[in-house]
């Protein structure tokens, strides 16, 4: 059964008090974090969530900031979080320092809760969550806290010659941007990518987009599948909004 719980970004110890019905897209989120035993099923009232998939430097970032501009979406980006999280001392912020050192995967709990509480903190229902899930256990756990699998899935797919050159022409300081940590992001990347790819593949809702060419050219590929979902993302937002006022 549904019910209000108190939100997962309270259990970060830092965390400021929640936003908790305060915007239109407050979030019904299942009451057990680890629970295993309960199928989880999607609200109708629930945010439009689209994962963004692709290895380092496929240009994730960069589209986000262009279906942002045309479609409105609040991104969120994982890598984004997490690194904020580094930067401000927080008790997880070594631990999560060396992880993206290592080019590994950070726990998806920490993750997790950094992104409900990003997308908490917002007034917005449509997100683009970049650069997650990277690994089942990362697809696990979001689906089962958010209680509801993403509308769409985008997957920017690049040869890696052509990821390992954007990365290190990037030049925006990253820790994990040399030579050394790229050999392993990619690792990790083939490694856990395939079965989120093939997971979403079967669900319907994956779109494979060819990430080689302009940064325009690749939007062109971008834009048509959110001008097709436009309709269903407005009623999505009407559906949040009513809900907000029933429950207030
Ligand atoms: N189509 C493109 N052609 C050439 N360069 C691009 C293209 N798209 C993005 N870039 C550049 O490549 C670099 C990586 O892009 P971006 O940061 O968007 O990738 P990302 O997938 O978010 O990577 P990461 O997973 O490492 O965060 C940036 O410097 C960006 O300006
Ligand atoms: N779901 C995620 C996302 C990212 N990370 C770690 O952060 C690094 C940088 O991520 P970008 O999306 O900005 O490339 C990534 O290499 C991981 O170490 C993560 O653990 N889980
Ligand atoms: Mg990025």
């Amino acid at each position: 059964m549904w019910r209000r719980v108190a939100l997962l970004s309270s259990l970060i110890s830092h965390s400021k008090p929640s936003m908790h019905n305060q915007g239109p897209c407050t979030f019904k989120i299942w009451e057990s974090f680890t629970s295993q035993s309960e199928v989880v099923t999607p609200s109708k009232a629930a945010p439009f969530i689209t994962f963004v998939l692709g290895g380092p430097g496929s240009g994730k970032g960069t589209q986000c900031a262009k279906i942002v501009e045309a479609f409105g979406f609040t991104h969120v980006s994982a890598g984004d979080l997490l690194r904020r999280e580094i930067a401000s001392n927080s008790a997880y912020g070594s631990v999560i320092l060396s992880t993206i050192r290592e080019g590994k995967i950070v726990p998806s709990q920490v993750t997790v809760q950094l992104i409900l509480k990003e997308m908490e903190s917002s007034d917005n229902c449509k997100f683009l969550i970049d650069g997650f899930p990277r690994s089942e256990e990362n697809r696990k756990a979001f689906e089962q806290v958010i209680g509801a699998e993403p509308d769409v899935v985008l997957f920017f797919d690049c040869p890696e010659q052509e990821m390992v050159k954007r990365v290190l022409n990037r030049n925006q300081g990253r820790v994990d941007d040399n030579i050394e940590t790229i050999k392993k992001r990619l690792e990790v990347f083939d490694e856990l990518n395939w079965p989120i790819v093939n997971y979403y593949t079967q669900r319907g809702k994956l779109h494979r987009i060819n990430a080689v060419g302009t940064v325009d050219e690749i939007f062109e590929k971008v834009r048509p599948i959110f001008s097709a979902l436009r309709s269903e993302v407005v009623e999505r937002v009407r559906v949040m909004v009513v809900d907000r006022e029933l429950d207030s």
